[in-house]
């Protein structure tokens, strides 16, 4: 499904416009990104990899740059809506959404994990492809009823934010579908793996009404970042 939305008002001129805002997520992509963003040249205020701070704009040591810290779902929609012009997220979180108005120029190769489907090790084997309706438990609702429904299956979704992996045991689902990455969460949980759905890694991310009106500020950005994943120093 494509999320289309609003137009983004457009200032009259670059100039006019700020500072571009680079929307980055907390939590574990983040700190996997220093190296990165060190090389790409982006020096935000000290406090700004401190998840103890309550403040949640920083600015860095180039003026026409801001950073935002927010929720990895969140950097998507504030990218998709012109709030932010770039960011970074996971694929997991662009499939989604699938907002029309994010383009995702660059693999940043962290954050490396599978959205997949897994069930309870003790479920009785059984034949999927005589399923006609499923209960699923996942924070992806989107992923999980596009997947199922190629299959001619219904997917009837339970919207959890985070302990998919109670949802089959407390009687809430017969499936879940999440990320899984070394796999130790299931398997301490009592599930296994039955298929991937996809492959996840990070992604820059820019809004292409931004990338049309202010292309030389988006466009020397994106080369910033392609540079330090070739471990080139931008600076
Ligand atoms: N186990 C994992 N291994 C590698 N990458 C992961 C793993 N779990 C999540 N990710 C990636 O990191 C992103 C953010 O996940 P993280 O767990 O930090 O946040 P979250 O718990 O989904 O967010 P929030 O705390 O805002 O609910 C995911 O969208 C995914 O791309
Ligand atoms: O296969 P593994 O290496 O065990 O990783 C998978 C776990 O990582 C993620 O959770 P996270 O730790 O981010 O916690 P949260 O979703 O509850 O925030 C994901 O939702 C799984 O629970």
């Amino acid at each position: 499904m494509d999320h289309a939305l609003p137009t983004p008002i457009a200032p009259a001129t670059p100039e006019d416009a700020g500072p571009i805002v680079l929307a980055l997520p907390k939590g574990r992509i983040l700190s996997e990104l220093g190296p990165v963003l060190t090389r790409a040249g982006v020096v935000p205020a000290a406090d700004y990899a401190d998840e103890s701070s309550r403040r949640l704009r920083f600015p860095t040591e180039d003026p026409a740059l801001d950073v935002i810290r927010v929720r990895s779902f969140d950097v998507a929609t504030f990218v998709a809506h012109g709030a932010a012009q770039i960011g970074i997220c996971g694929a997991d979180v662009l499939m989604e959404f699938d907002y029309a108005e994010i383009y995702a120029p660059l693999d940043l190769g962290i954050g490396r994990c599978r959205v997949s489907i897994a069930e309870p090790v003790v479920t009785q084997p059984d034949d999927p492809t005589r399923w006609s309706r499923v209960t699923v438990a996942t924070k992806y609702p989107n992923i999980a009823q596009r997947h199922f429904a190629t299959r001619g299956v219904q997917a009837e979704i339970v919207h959890l934010n985070g302990a998919m992996e109670l949802a089959p045991s407390m009687g809430l689902s017969r499936l879940i579908v999440d990320l899984v990455q070394t796999g130790s969460t299931l398997k301490a949980n009592g599930l296994r793996e039955t298929e991937v759905i996809a492959h996840i890694t990070s992604r820059l991310v820019v809004n292409r009404t931004a990338l049309k009106t202010r292309p030389e500020a988006i466009g020397a950005w994106i080369a910033r970042f392609r540079a330090a994943l070739a471990g080139r120093d931008a600076r």
